[in-house]
């Protein structure tokens, strides 16, 4: 949302009763709104729109030359960072949710009730305001040193919490003792073990191995090899994982399941880096690094009995714990955004923007399945969308019974932090701080002027224009 000079915003009400548009505008006034603009005349809101900053449009939708109905889809066409609250008569409520499909924030019914009116216009300033601090946070974060800030390339986050975790990781990177990853499905702990395993600079292969599902036999079998001849058709020698691992990373995936005769021979491997082939009795040695992870809380599966406390008590040395997507809704607009990016690609489709209400659903939505689950409904949005515009319509589900929630963020320009001195060594004009923005989304978006514009809640135009002035 573009604030003016002085952090005030500014409103459009667009309504051919004059009388109607005064009232609204004291409303607004008197509740501390910045800026009130009204127009009349329907026809110039598009080449007013053009000529000002403008950060929210009230429209009635009953009205002469060019009815809101019809002028609603082009303010968002053009003006997608624009959001919309629409106003309507008592007999009209469907056509307003009709607007609200098609991309209004909300609607109220006229005659207005003045703090009904006064909620819904913060709301939706404090909405934009939102994505403005989230984009800067991860700038923000950038300033926390990383050694080897390449090797999470692959993990998109702007969560504060995240960095501790990368941090926290780059510290037992190189450790001998194993390290436990959890967290919910989806949530990354693989992605994890590879920056572990690349950090850590140990000579040999990533090996990963599910053991779910494996009973005791599989499981020997799998990570241990056996002799030829150890068993009916087992005509050929298996070198086994942990073998084949050598001197660089073993990574045990979902150890929660793990039956409880393998779980004596994981300690044993763990403990005195020793194991036994099947059908061997010599006995061999791993260098192997171990990494571990689970989507189980094992303390309740060692209350059950089902987990030994001796294994447990081995395998948090050091853990990692990977808070769900649910837990960290600031990531949301740069994973949705790095998501569209890989889809657009694999679907030869242009990149689409998108919606600023999107985003705000996204950051209410528990994903269960985390950013497994993200990535997959970016995919299957992405199919259904033939269009210059991602929207809510092409995320079947998102919009649950479950109320929507926007994403909280640290207060960078608070005082409770001291961010802002940290990025810019002293207090920045609005100046530097735009350019500063603009620079950041255009890096979250990937280059993208559409999709950087969207997130910082400006026209496109306006961040050509901004880029060429800082480029010159
Ligand atoms: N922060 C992230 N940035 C980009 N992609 C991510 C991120 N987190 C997870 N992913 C992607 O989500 C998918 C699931 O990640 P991963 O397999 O690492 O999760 P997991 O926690 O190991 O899941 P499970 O417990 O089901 O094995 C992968 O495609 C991964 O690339």
């Amino acid at each position: 949302m573009k604030a003016l000079p002085g952090g005030q915003f500014s409103v459009l009400l667009v309504d051919d009763d004059t009388r109607a548009l005064e009232l609204t505008r004291m409303l607004l006034l008197n509740a501390g709104i910045g800026t009130v603009l009204t127009l009349s005349d329907s026809r110039a809101t598009l080449p007013f729109l053009e000529e000002h900053d403008v950060s929210l449009v009230i429209l009635d939708l009953m009205m002469p030359h060019m009815n809101g109905v019809d002028l609603l889809p082009l303010i968002h066409h053009d003006y997608p960072h624009i959001p919309v609250i629409v106003e309507t008569g008592a007999g009209e409520v469907d056509t307003a949710v009709k607007c609200m499909k098609s991309g209004a924030i909300d609607y109220l019914v006229k005659p207005v009730e003045a703090n009904r009116l006064v909620n819904s216009v913060k709301n939706a300033l404090n909405f934009d305001d939102l994505l403005h601090e989230v984009s800067s946070l991860k700038n923000y974060l950038l300033n926390d040193r990383l050694e080897h800030a390449e090797a999470f390339a692959e993990i998109k986050t702007t969560s504060r919490k995240m960095r501790s975790i990368f941090q926290y990781a780059e510290v037992v990177a190189s450790s001998p003792q194993p390290v436990l990853i959890t967290g919910e499905t989806g949530v990354g702990k693989e992605l994890f073990a590879h920056s572990i395993h690349e950090i850590s600079g140990v000579k040999g292969e990533f090996v990963c191995v599910n053991v779910a599902g494996l009973d005791d036999a599989m499981f020997s079998d799998t990570l241990f090899g056996h002799k030829k001849g150890a068993f009916t058709g087992a005509d050929q020698f298996r070198e086994g994982l942990v073998s084949k691992a050598g001197m660089g990373t073993l990574f045990l995936d979902e150890i929660g399941d793990l039956n409880e005769l393998s779980q004596v021979k994981l300690l044993r491997l763990l403990q005195e880096r020793e194991y036994y082939p099947v059908g061997a009795d010599t006995i061999k040695t791993s260098s192997a690094r171990i990494v571990l992870a689970t989507n189980i809380d094992l303390e309740a599966r060692i209350r059950e009995g089902r987990f030994r406390r001796d294994l447990y008590y081995r395998l948090c040395t050091h853990q990692i714990h990977i808070p769900a997507l649910r837990e960290r809704p600031e990531d949301i607009p740069l994973l949705l955004t790095t998501f569209i990016d890989v889809a657009a690609r694999h679907f030869g489709k242009r990149r689409p923007t998108p919606a600023p209400e999107l985003i705000s659903a996204l950051a209410g939505y528990p994903f269960p399945g985390n950013v497994r689950e993200l990535h997959a409904r970016v995919f299957d949005a992405m199919a259904r969308c033939n269009e210059g515009m991602l929207t809510l319509e092409n995320f079947p589900g998102i919009l649950s019974s479950q109320p929507q929630r926007p994403a909280p963020v640290p207060p960078i320009l608070s005082g409770e932090s001291n961010g802002i001195y940290t990025i810019f060594g002293r207090l920045p004009t609005f100046r530097e701080i735009e350019d500063y923005l603009i620079g950041e989304a255009m890096k979250v978006s990937g280059g993208s002027q559409a999709v950087a514009a969207s997130m910082l809640g400006v026209t496109r135009q306006t961040i050509s224009n901004r880029l060429k002035l800082i480029s010159a």
